[in-house]
């Protein structure tokens, strides 16, 4: 079996995966089955007519980075919305092909989506804090749940805050409105927010773009702590960050998977003309 247990710093390369097979909606990085944690199998996206995703077929690994680049409009954000449906709010979305979390395909009849979306959290590119206090911000996915024990709800509110690497700036304000933080930390409670609900899956829509260079730098930190308790797939306009962040990248281009590898390996050494233009800032 692939030891993941060994793959733990970013960016390191050669895990044993079989490189020369990736690529072009090739079999992806060989793993077991039980270290994948979402696969997408001859997975298409229409919106209306116009397809957005091409025949996906990818491997991620769990509790591993995994990070989608590519010029804007290639589909990395659609494709991201896939992994917890959040995409049948379009109207005009068809699919075809499977998404599958644990081995189960999520667009199967008999899936839950409200609980799907509990084992697979989201975090945009906007932080979308609640205008309530910060208590009640993370307590909220357990209110929903029907949890208002006192004892039980300030744990989680402190644990999920120390997971955000938030708690030693809020913990004597928790009673004040979210909206009167910083941007930086406003994405770092709602990251608390969504870790409350002990999800298995943390999807990252460009959680640093909106946010100044120590809020980003925060957000990279925590996201390579998470990894080791969660799968966390991030989109990223930002090459640097993704070669910063994430173990393995995926490159996409008009729909399409390119490339899918080792990140340290996409980056230095990429098997395909289009990710080099695009790595080499050729194009997008
Ligand atoms: N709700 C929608 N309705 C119709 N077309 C859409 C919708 N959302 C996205 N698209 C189209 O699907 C394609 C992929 O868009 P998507 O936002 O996934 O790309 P992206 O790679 O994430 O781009 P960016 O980096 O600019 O965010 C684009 O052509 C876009 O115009």
């Amino acid at each position: 079996m692939q030891d993941l247990d060994t793959m733990t710093q970013p960016n390191t390369i050669t895990h044993g995966f079989d490189i020369a097979s990736l690529g072009r909606g090739e079999p992806q990085l060989n793993l077991e089955q039980e270290d994948i944690c979402l696969e997408a199998k001859n997975f298409n996206l229409f919106y209306g007519t116009k397809q957005a995703l091409k025949n996906i077929n990818m491997e991620i690994p769990r509790k591993r980075v995994t990070a989608y680049i590519g010029p804007s409009g290639c589909g990395k954000s659609t494709l991201l919305r896939c992994f917890n449906r959040m995409n049948d709010l379009v109207d005009s979305v068809n699919v075809k092909g499977e998404v599958l979390l644990d081995g189960k395909d999520i667009f199967h009849p008999s899936i839950n989506v409200a609980d799907l979306r509990r084992r697979v959290g989201m975090v945009f590119q906007k932080p979308n804090p609640f205008p309530k206090s910060i208590y009640e911000n993370v307590a909220y996915g357990l209110r929903l749940q029907g949890i208002n024990n006192r004892r039980i709800l300030d744990e989680v509110v402190e644990k999920s805050l120390r997971g955000a690497a938030l708690w030693d700036e809020v913990k004597d304000r928790l009673h004040e409105n979210a909206l009167g933080m910083s941007g930086g930390q406003q994405q770092r409670l709602v990251i608390a927010r969504a870790i409350a609900i002990e999800p298995e899956v943390l999807l990252l829509d460009e959680p640093a773009s909106a946010l100044d260079p120590i809020s980003t730098l925060k957000i990279e930190e925590l996201i390579s702590e998470l990894k080791y308790k969660y799968t966390i797939v991030i989109v990223t306009h930002n090459m640097q960050q993704a070669a910063r962040v994430s173990d393995y990248t995926a490159f996409m281009y008009l729909g399409e998977l390119i490339e899918f590898g080792d990140t340290s390996t996409l980056f230095t050494n990429p098997k395909e003309k289009q990710t080099e233009d695009y790595i080499t800032g050729r194009y997008g």
